[in-house]
């Protein structure tokens, strides 16, 4: 698979919590709430140094304790598998410890 083909599978399954698929399919995004406000930016933080990694960013803002988040690839005008790769390295990096409930 390469890294531009969607990961049906995997979207399936970024869906089943909580990343909803934009109106037109062009991108995935998700509400994160965290226990407060340094829960949130160290997360932010963490996924900052993933994403520079990978050369992939996310559109995202942060109010106090939540993070919404956008993803979309901006090269490719629409979702792609490094978008799936990124929501799914963000829905692992926010661990019960971080999260709010
Ligand atoms: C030149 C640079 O590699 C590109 O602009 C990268 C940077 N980060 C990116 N992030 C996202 N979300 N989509 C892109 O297409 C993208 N492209």
């Amino acid at each position: 698979m390469t890294e531009d083909t969607i990961d049906r599978e995997a979207l399936a399954a970024l869906q089943a919590s909580g990343w909803a698929l934009e109106e037109g399919g062009k991108a995935i995004r998700k509400t994160f709430e965290f226990k407060n406000f340094i829960a949130a930016f160290g997360w932010m933080t963490r996924v900052a140094m993933h994403a520079e990694k990978m050369n992939h960013h996310p559109e995202w803002s942060n109010v106090y304790k939540t993070v919404s988040v956008r993803l979309t690839t901006h090269d490719a005008g629409g979702l792609t598998n490094r978008d799936i790769k990124l929501a799914r390295r963000m829905n692992a990096l926010a661990g019960p410890r971080d999260r709010d409930g």
